[in-house]
């Protein structure tokens, strides 16, 4: 397939690191990328560059063909020609308009009732109804981040940019917005890219991964296989958990959950979300292992498997291993010589409820 959104641009900062970003991305309609890495890696550089709000020293950007930005044909696309949407970490929402107001802003080309009518369905759209006339500082959070959402969208973009969409929140109103948010970007079928350095917002958001670091692009590719399957160390630094997959939650009880992952039911604890499809997350270092016919222990998870691989990583060695789906521990060097742990070789992986992340994927 060719791809919609091609990118390779080189952008230098004065006195600051040199960004140079190469990739390309299917931009299907509904379809969400997230850019993901660590602080200064680059990921809001490449969205302003995408936006037209930052122009490249060299490179070219081309969505469905069409340049945006070739430096060596001397084409540079403002921002509003683009038809992109916006929105960036504090909403910047005008203080002085209306939630209407804002969300309208951008349509004054439109006759009034083409523009009441936009923003009406919008407003419905995003369950803001009856907050039309309100300031931005009579609003929740939440609501400020749906009215940004909205005034981005008003314009019907070709193409949607999110920087850290969820960073102004507190905790608990961020993990709601999460599953809420990706719902919102399926419905609305806009192509979107997403800006963010937590985990649990790329699980739960992307459908493919961006990730970046030092100014680069490492590594694009689905969600979950960058996440299970790093190209390279700084990918898997930032990845972290290392065991990401797709379970369904069966039944919830006494504040525990009981997913079925692969051939097996996994006890975890139950997550304040509704909606059953899951991303089941786990880090190397909470798994445990121990012989095949190790005694039962206060850890809810116990799982037969055989060992694939071992890979030392200084004093610790990392562990792949067949559990009717792939599981990675890691272990010290000590304890790979006392189980005598060896490729095809029987183990027993356990690890605890709270060890493991549910990320909700409906
Ligand atoms: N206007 C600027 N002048 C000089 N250096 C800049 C400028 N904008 C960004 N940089 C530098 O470029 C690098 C990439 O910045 P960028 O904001 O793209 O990173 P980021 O991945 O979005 O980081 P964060 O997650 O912290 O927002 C950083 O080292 C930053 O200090």
């Amino acid at each position: 397939m060719v791809p919609a959104l091609v990118v390779e641009l080189e952008k230098r900062f004065q006195g600051g690191p040199t960004i140079q970003a190469s990739l390309e991305w299917s931009a299907t309609p509904g379809r969400v990328a997230v850019l993901f890495g660590p602080s200064g890696a680059g990921k809001t550089t490449v969205l302003r560059c995408l936006a037209g709000l930052d122009r490249p020293e060299r490179g070219r950007i081309l969505f469905h063909g069409e340049p945006w930005c070739d430096t060596q044909a001397g084409v540079f696309l403002p921002p509003q020609q683009r038809r992109v949407g916006l929105l960036f970490q504090d909403y910047a929402l005008f203080p002085h308009l209306t939630a209407e107001q804002n969300v309208q802003y951008g349509l004054s080309h439109l006759p009034a009732s083409e523009r009441r009518e936009r923003s009406r369905s919008l407003f419905a759209l995003l369950h803001l109804e009856g907050l039309e006339q309100r300031g931005p500082r009579e609003l929740s959070g939440g609501q400020q981040q749906r009215v940004a959402l909205a005034r981005a969208l008003a314009i019907r973009p070709k193409l949607l940019l999110l920087d850290e969409p969820l960073s102004a929140l507190d905790a608990p109103s961020r993990e709601q917005l999460r599953g809420e948010l990706r719902r919102l970007l399926r419905e609305f079928g806009v192509p979107t890219l997403v800006v963010t350095h937590d985990r649990l917002e790329a699980l739960a958001l992307g459908d493919d991964l961006v990730a970046m670091e030092g100014g680069r692009v490492r590594q694009v590719g689905p969600v979950a296989e960058v996440f299970n399957h790093p190209v390279e160390l700084a990918v898997a630094r930032m990845t972290g958990f290392e065991t990401v997959l797709p379970g369904r939650i069966l039944r919830r009880e006494e504040g525990l959950a009981t997913v079925a992952v692969g051939p097996h039911a996994l006890t975890v604890l139950e997550p304040a979300q509704a909606g059953d499809e899951v991303f089941v997350c786990l880090r190397a270092e909470d798994v445990t292992l121990g012989p095949p016919e190790a005694a039962p222990t206060s850890a809810r998870n116990r799982l037969p498997c055989t060992v694939v691989s071992l890979v030392p990583e200084g004093a610790l060695v990392r562990v792949a291993l067949d559990a009717g789906f792939p599981l990675v521990a890691r272990v010290t060097r000590f304890s790979r010589e006392e189980l005598g742990l060896a490729e095809g070789r029987p183990v027993t992986a356990t690890f605890k409820a709270p060890a493991v992340r549910l990320v909700p994927r409906s």
